[in-house]
């Protein structure tokens, strides 16, 4: 085994272990494990539980106040990350960010973050930030796929951000980067690969039974090349060619130590870049159909809302970054949609790297840590009534801001892993939402018998640590023609 046992305190509680196998079975694998998770911590009345699977050591922490007393508090400790054979070797992913355990080159990645995407200056990203939600708008006037509409909405913002490939240039990447995230997703779930479990399957031959993983291991690894390396190319190209505009890629080029290896520092770059692509992507779309499918449920609160925007906005004029401050029930919509159905519940796992005790159990060194962050956002006693969609339990009665209200930080992870993209990502969020309510009326869309047809809001149930929709149809109709002229366009 990978972690030890320890004869002056107990691991925390958990399952019933098997010998070799340990909780191999009690691993919940089937969708909505951070349910599964709630269920066995309430099982074992505990916030802090303990399972193994084949010498994986895997803590589960459903607190806040162990969260935070840990991964905050302790975050030198438990700062790393697993390794996983399938992810971060077979498709080649071991290189960025994300996956990178506590070391240099993750030190570097995060460094290459702050210096370009800088939390406290998210302001310059902000023209980019509104004309691609103005574009977004355009495409829901006539939307027939509005899953595909907002996918390529973000993909388009996160290419110019990163790369500097704007418009209908970043199309092509598009393709590639669903599917790529698709196998991300389904590769990193603990369990899901049992190559992860039993390492040296990694040699066994493709063509072997059961060897499928491998099969499949080789074609995402190329789809991983092509979506790290093509749009690269290009913003070098374009420096050299003296056409680029300033990007995460572009800048972080311009910043290189010309006195130190240029290839070592070109290779972090990339991979801070794939990793901006990656990370800018798919936690924002599902937040975005998040959104929609809260409006479509509770038009009250849609009503709400554009009520607001019609009392601060003149008519024809669309949100600007600059009114944030006399939107707060806009603001509360956005955080409220984050905590009603955060879009990495289970967060990354964590690693900790030291023998370590809490509330006199022992954890150790090397096991997985996983902080429930569902379970911390629908906490009874810090919001209420947690599974109603309720944007008002952020403000106070007079529909400020209730800053006693425990913020939704969580929702970014913890510690020194937390969200490098987490402004920029409230910053995207905050002006998509404020503008598709200024613009549209979100409605149903109408059945076969002239009937409103309520989605039924589903989530997607498979095995996966994203949390997201599943496709739906409803209608964006048009609140005032007055904002044609803002769109350039005309609504019909
Ligand atoms: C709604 C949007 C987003 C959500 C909910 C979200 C959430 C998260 C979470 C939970 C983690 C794991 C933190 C931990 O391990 O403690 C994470 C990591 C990360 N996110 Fe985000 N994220 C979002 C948007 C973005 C954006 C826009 C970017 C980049 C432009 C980004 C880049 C990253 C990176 C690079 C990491 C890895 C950090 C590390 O391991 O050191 N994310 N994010």
């Amino acid at each position: 085994a990978r972690w030890r046992n320890s004869p002056q305190y107990p691991l925390p509680p958990g399952p019933k272990k098997l010998p070799i196998l340990g909780n191999l079975f009690d691993i919940p694998s089937k969708g909505f494990i951070w349910l599964d998770y709630i269920e066995m911590c309430r099982r074992y009345g505990s916030d802090i539980i303990h399972l193994s699977a084949l010498g994986n050591s895997v803590i589960v922490l459903d607190s806040a106040q162990a969260v935070s007393d840990l991964l905050e508090k302790r975050s030198s400790l438990y700062s790393s990350r697993p390794k996983s054979i399938m992810l971060n070797e077979l498709l080649g992913w071991g290189v960025i960010n994300i996956t990178r355990p506590n070391d240099d080159i993750w030190k570097s990645q995060r460094r290459i973050f702050a210096n370009t995407i800088p939390p406290t200056d998210v302001k310059r990203f902000h023209t980019k930030q509104i004309a691609a939600t103005h574009d977004l708008l355009r495409a829901l006037a006539h939307s027939n796929d509005i899953m595909r509409d907002l996918y390529t909405g973000t993909t388009v913002l996160i290419m110019d951000i990163t790369y500097g490939i704007q418009g209908e240039e970043a199309l092509p990447f598009i393709k590639t980067a669903v599917e790529v995230v698709d196998t991300m997703a389904i590769a990193a779930a603990p369990g899901a690969f049992l190559v992860d479990q039993i390492s040296v399957l990694k040699y066994v031959p493709e063509w072997f039974p059961g060897a499928g993983f491998k099969r499949k291991a080789r074609e995402w690894n190329m789809l991983r090349t092509k979506m790290t390396e093509d749009p690269f190319r290009v913003t070098k190209e374009r420096m050299v060619a003296g056409t680029a505009t300033p990007s995460l890629a572009s800048i972080a080029l311009e910043q290189m130590d010309l006195t130190q290896d240029i290839a070592q520092q070109e290779e972090l770059i990339k991979a801070t870049s794939v990793m901006a692509h990656i990370g800018g992507t798919d936690a924002i779309v599902a937040t975005m159909a998040g959104f929609i499918l809260a409006m479509l449920m509770n038009p009250d609160i849609q009503t709400r809302a554009q009520r607001e925007l019609d009392r601060v906005l003149a008519p024809g004029d669309l949100p600007t970054f600059s009114l944030e401050p006399d939107l707060p029930y806009i603001q509360a919509i956005v955080w409220e949609v984050l905590r009603h159905q955060p879009p990495v519940p289970l967060c990354f796992p964590h690693l900790v790297t030291e023998d370590d005790v809490y509330s006199g159990y022992l954890i150790p060194k090397n096991s997985i840590i996983m902080p429930n962050i569902w379970s911390i956002l629908h906490n009874e006693e810090d919001y209420p009534d947690p599974y109603r969609f309720n944007p008002s339990r952020f403000l106070d009665a007079d529909g400020k801001i209730d800053s006693s209200v425990k913020h939704i930080g969580p929702v970014f992870g913890f510690g020194r892993r937390a969200c490098p993209g987490k402004e920029l990502a409230l910053a995207s969020l905050w002006i998509k939402i404020a503008s598709i309510l200024a613009c549209y009326r979100i409605e149903p869309v109408i059945d076969e018998h002239g009937k409103l047809a309520q989605p039924k809001a589903e989530w997607y149930p498979g095995m996966t640590l994203f949390n997201h929709p599943l496709p739906f149809k409803c209608r964006f109709i048009p609140r005032s023609k007055d904002i044609e002229a803002s769109l350039d366009m005309k609504f019909t």
